[in-house]
């Protein structure tokens, strides 16, 4: 496979994101040092081929810093010191702080150039890795005026090289922009599943979609979610203030249904929901929308990857894939996310193949 990168490059922090990149990087063909503060999520990440153990006397072009947020600055610093003929970015969900810290600590800001993903998983680790996360994903590069446009290509080629798409931004502008587009999700979604906890079982036993949907990322790391939420506390307030006015409102409208209004402003909340996710764009950056085809999957042993296998096989292209249970069924339904030109040919071949296509 070709690459941009002429590496090597070395990941520090071997979790979740520090394993992808290097799977993603190693799939490739770069090479790749990996390093970590516990020497066994950097062996678990070399196990799984996300390149081999940083050794002295490696000599990296890129060092990718994929650490908890509050110690990135810290790493990065040591980072430019000990490779002093090095790029250093850093993945960390927040950008404006870290290089505040870089200042502070006087360190070479002019090799380094942050940077952030927007992908990722609700869970942590080199077990939850993988080489594609990144593919077709938005990833920011958080510019500042002290790095030259030479060595900052070389984190557009490690973006550009994992599939995503490099987008430019400053620190504060994305710090801002995180504070909708991620931060308040977090927050809506684990406040949402907070209310399951003392949910009787005869509702929790209904659990459909929706509720799914609403609460993936409710699973995340509490550990990282409060160093990210700290490190953006005033752009998130500002968000979660306008939020309470907005629930403020559909609770007044609701509990008073019958005044004069009552109805338009639940209804106005409900279609500013529509205009906002119409918003969203799709993969790739683009307004594309997909559409999803539920197909019942027995619960026995591999028939999902059989499933999977025959979607291949019929020549469509799977944007997505999502496993719902029902309690107590001895049956899951697959969600298959397509394109829409897809589901007509995708619901005949399946079903010819004797697949059950619920909708
Ligand atoms: N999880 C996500 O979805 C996501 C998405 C985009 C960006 N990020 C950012 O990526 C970074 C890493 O997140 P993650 O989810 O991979 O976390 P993780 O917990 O899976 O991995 C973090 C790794 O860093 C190591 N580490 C901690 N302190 C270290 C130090 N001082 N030196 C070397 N290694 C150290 C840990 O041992 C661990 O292996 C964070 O800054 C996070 O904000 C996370
Ligand atoms: O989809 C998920 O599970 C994520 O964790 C994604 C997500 C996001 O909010 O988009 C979460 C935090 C990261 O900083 C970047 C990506």
């Amino acid at each position: 496979m070709t690459h941009r990168l002429r590496g090597p490059v070395r990941i520090v922090g071997t979790g979740l994101l520090g394993t992808s990149i290097g799977l993603g990087l190693a799939a490739r063909g770069v090479e790749v040092q990996l390093a970590d503060a516990s020497p066994t999520a950097m062996r678990l990440a070399a196990d799984y081929g996300a390149g081999r153990l940083a050794e002295p006397g490696d000599a990296p072009e890129l060092i990718v810093v994929a650490v908890p947020p509050d110690v990135t600055a810290q790493v990065v610093a040591q980072e430019l010191a000990a490779f002093p003929d090095a790029v250093v970015t850093d993945v960390a969900s927040v950008k404006a702080v870290p290089l505040a810290q870089l200042r502070e600590l006087g360190a070479d800001i002019s090799r380094y150039l942050g940077s952030h993903p927007m992908a990722g998983r609700e869970r942590s680790g080199a077990l939850a890795g993988s080489g594609d996360l990144f593919v077709g994903r938005p990833w920011v590069i958080a510019g500042h005026d002290e790095i030259s446009y030479e060595r900052g290509s070389l984190v557009d080629d490690l973006i550009l090289d994992l599939g995503a798409v490099p987008i430019e931004s400053t620190p504060d502008e994305h710090d801002r922009s995180v504070a909708i587009i991620s931060h308040l999700p977090q927050l809506v979604s684990s406040l949402m599943a907070a209310r399951l906890a003392d949910a009787p079982d005869e509702a929790l036993r209904l659990a459909g979609g929706g509720v799914r949907d609403v609460t993936r990322i409710a699973a995340s790391d509490p550990a990282l979610w409060i160093q990210i939420l700290g490190a953006n506390a005033p752009a998130v307030v500002d968000q979660l203030r306008a939020l309470q006015g907005d629930l403020a409102t559909l609770v007044d409208a609701l509990d008073r249904l019958d005044a004069s209004g009552s109805r338009k402003a639940v209804a106005d909340a409900l279609r500013a929901g529509n205009d906002g996710v119409a918003r969203l764009p799709g993969k790739h950056g683009t307004h594309t929308r997909f559409t999803r085809v539920q197909v019942r999957v027995d619960d026995r042993p591999g028939q999902l990857a059989r499933l999977l296998v025959d979607i291949g096989d019929a020549g469509v292209n799977l944007e997505d894939v999502r496993m719902d249970h029902a309690e107590g069924a001895q049956f899951g339904v697959a969600e298959i996310t397509v394109l829409p030109e897809a589901v007509r040919h995708l619901h005949d071949a399946l079903e010819a193949l004797g697949w059950q296509v619920v909708a």
